[in-house]
């Protein structure tokens, strides 16, 4: 037969094949829906029951429409080709490989899950090991149907007569195609040194490296969804957390987990790891870098047992006709005694009460002196303690305190310059005490740390006022997927964290996330020279505390850059040449033969060229066209390109276009990506490496190359 009808036939085959996996999903669902019916009517009869049985029916109910739900849940996710792969072994048998597993009715294997360890060898089979598997087949599909198939031969001894052999390349075609708006899943061509990063044991931490374009957003989801099968019970009840740079990060990785079945994720962006904070406003590199500092402890610290602005500077009391006077100097002294037991402020009021009372019986005892006499104290500081006038007092004298408040205070520089006092530069100062004082202004990224900071120093308000605190931070809830995950109560219940792109997590916001995994497990992915964190030192003692004593490190290294075009990467590389070692390098394996764009301008003419090459790549691409600039250049750029508004093609800031890519991308004046940062060059090595298909650079200077 010839090549095409050799591939027809065969695509006929695997057809039959998922069209059982289809009808059975059917009956599947349909007993599931049955269950949950079943399960509701029970609920019914026991409204007629006595007491006793009622509660025994209705237990049985809830456990039978949860198990009804979860499985509904679970066969209807999106799953996007629900079979891909087949095993053919030495010993005649036949495996499918799927994002679900499903038996049939006689309980024989219809597909086995990716992440089962009957699966693994569809990954880490080689020719050099195949494990048994004579033929390695990657079924493409487009919802029920078979769209191709592409094989693998391992053993080529051992392949019978009647077996055909189609394709080659199943990576190399899916790295080809063009890419749409979300990231997608990887479960048909994982390689086998990724295979091994998503199977690495769950404790302790699981560091994952390597250069733009490995991969190590995709593995590190992949693993996500690999642990969540294998250790559910360790794992499911308390939650996964996956951390990602921004929400157009975020948003972006959204449905890889999903199409893996996978919703029991809470995925959520630096900006908005705080419950009631959505931040996505970026400061100025030199500011973030302050804000990121460790000494920012010390400063919040300070700055929260400081004196509130606004409280009353004297206490007046009158005690059995006599007047009772503390002063400024003398409450604050009181003030500085009762932070100096150490306690959370808003857990303190009853101590600041009794230290106050002890302060106004000095006063008293003092006052009796000079007029010879004597007080009882215990008397006195009974009847004071149940007065409404001193209660009225120490409520505004000692109020709740809130982390939002607390740095807007610090707009003020006279009183961060108390704080800051050994701590921070007078330019730094300055420059913090400006970001702070606008009380219009958002928050910005980093300030959520400082918040989440303050929110653990201050300690939580009284119960019946932490819904002011919510309101108080910013209305609005943070995102969730769109399932809405399970979510534990406390902070630091997450069984499993996973942090993207750490290598630019500010030590303050090391801080932030350590506390959400207290007593996690870790897989924490990072490329260094990506990093535009400026102390990668101080970045890395924050981050080990956060990691604890866990013994279990292990560390991984990706090597193959699988987004870009070798002639793409080979532009990028050069830009970070002398700040990255050749073996930090990954090695890019897709050439196109079309080499990057470099367009030198007036610098009068970059807007017209900008528009010129964004209208070329939208027709040379069939998907996303992403135009990168420096941050403060965004709404301009994007009223260049106004008129061309399209799905397609999207404006993202420098340090936005973190973790995303593009089938093509325009660049726009790299000198500006370069000097907007602490750490420049690397990130234009980002912009630069995130086109899969084809780079065009619009540039008013060389300076950068
Ligand atoms: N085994 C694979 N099969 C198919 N596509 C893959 C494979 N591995 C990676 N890719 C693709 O390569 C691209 C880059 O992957 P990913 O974004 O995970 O890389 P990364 O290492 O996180 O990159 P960066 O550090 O630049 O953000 C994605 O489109 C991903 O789907």
């Amino acid at each position: 037969m010839s090549e095409p009808r050799v591939r027809r036939a065969e695509i006929a085959i695997e057809q039959e094949h998922v069209d059982r996996v289809y009808r059975r999903l059917a009956e599947l669902r349909a007993q599931a829906e049955a269950m949950r019916t079943k399960g509701y009517e029970i609920g019914h009869g026991a409204q007629r029951e006595a007491v006793f049985e009622q509660a025994s029916m209705l237990f049985e109910r809830d456990m039978m429409v949860f198990h009804a739900n979860q499985t509904l849940q679970t066969l209807d996710a999106e799953y996007e080709g629900l079979v891909f792969g087949r095993l053919d072994q030495t010993i005649g048998e036949k495996i499918y490989v799927g994002r679900l597993g499903i038996r049939d009715a006689e309980f024989d294997n219809l597909v086995t899950d990716w992440r089962a360890p009957a699966a693994a060898a569809f990954y880490q089979a080689t020719a050099e090991e195949p494990m048994d598997v004579v033929r390695r087949r990657v079924i493409r599909c487009s919802g029920q149907n078979v769209l191709d198939v592409d094989d693998d031969v391992l053993i080529p001894d051992a392949v019978p007569d009647d077996m055909q052999v189609v394709g080659e390349g199943a990576l190399m075609a899916a790295l080809g195609r063009s890419r749409g708006e979300k990231m997608r899943d990887i479960v048909a061509t994982i390689q086998r040194e990724q295979d091994e990063v998503i199977r690495a044991p769950w404790r302790g931490v699981t560091e994952i490296t390597g250069g733009p374009g490995t991969g190590k957003t995709a593995v590190a989801l992949h693993r996500a969804a690999y642990l969540l099968y294998r250790y559910r019970r360790q794992l499911g009840g308390a939650g996964v957390f996956v951390l990602g740079p921004s929400g157009v990060f975020t948003s972006y990785i959204s449905r890889v987990l999903p199409s893996m079945g996978e919703t029991n994720v809470e995925l959520r962006a630096l900006g908005e790891v705080l419950d009631g904070v959505v931040a996505t406003r970026q400061d100025p590199g030199p500011l973030a870098a302050i804000k990121g500092s460790l000494r920012m402890r010390k400063v919040l610290t300070r700055a929260m047992r400081d004196t509130p602005p606004d409280v009353p500077a004297e206490l007046r009391i009158v005690y059995r006709g006599e007047v009772l006077r503390l002063q400024g100097k003398e409450l604050e002294k009181v003030r500085r005694k009762v932070h100096g037991h150490g306690g959370p402020p808003n857990r303190s009021r009853v101590r600041a009460a009794e230290t106050l009372l002890e302060a106004l019986a000095d006063k008293a005892e003092e006052n009796a002196r000079a007029d010879g006499g004597s007080v009882d104290r215990t008397e006195l500081i009974m009847e004071l303690g149940e007065r409404i006038d001193f209660h009225r007092f120490l409520v505004v004298w000692w109020p709740v305190l809130y982390p939002g408040e607390i740095l807007r205070w610090l707009g003020d520089p006279a009183r961060l310059a108390r704080a800051g006092k050994g701590v921070l530069k007078r330019d730094e100062v300055d420059l913090l005490a400006a970001s702070f004082a606008d009380r219009e202004a958002d928050w910005t990224v980093a300030d959520v740390a400082l918040l989440d900071e303050l929110r653990v120093l201050t300690g939580p308000p009284p119960k019946r006022r932490r819904r002011a605190q919510q309101v108080e931070l910013d209305a609005a809830p943070a995102a969730r997927t769109e399932q809405g995950p399970h979510r534990p109560e406390h902070y630091d219940e997450y069984s499993h964290i996973v942090v993207d792109e750490s290598q630019d997590l500010s030590p303050m916001q090391w801080r932030m996330i350590g506390r959400r995994g207290k007593y996690a497990s870790w897989t924490v992915v990072g490329d260094p020279v990506q990093s535009s964190w400026p102390d990668p030192a101080e970045a890395a003692q924050a981050r080990d505390q956060a990691f604890g004593l866990r013994s279990q490190r292990r560390r991984y290294t990706l090597r193959t850059n699988y987004r870009n075009s070798a002639e793409i990467f080979d532009l990028a590389a050069g830009v970070v040449a002398g700040y990255a070692g050749a073996d930090e390098l990954p090695k890019a394996v897709r050439t196109t033969g079309i080499e990057p764009d470099v367009r030198i301008v007036e610098r009068t003419g970059v807007e017209v060229g900008t528009q010129a090459a964004a209208k070329e790549l939208m027709d040379a691409v069939e998907g996303t066209v992403g135009v990168i600039c420096a941050m403060d250049r965004v709404t301009e750029v994007q009223g260049w390109l106004q008129g061309r508004a399209d799905e397609r093609l999207k404006v993202v800031g420098s340090l936005d276009a973190k973790g995303l890519e593009y089938d093509a991308v325009v660049l726009v004046e790299p000198t500006e990506l370069i000097t907007e940062s602490t750490t420049g060059r690397r990130v234009l090595y980002v912009a630069l490496t995130r086109a899969t298909q084809q780079l065009t650079v619009v540039a008013s200077d060389r300076e950068w190359l």
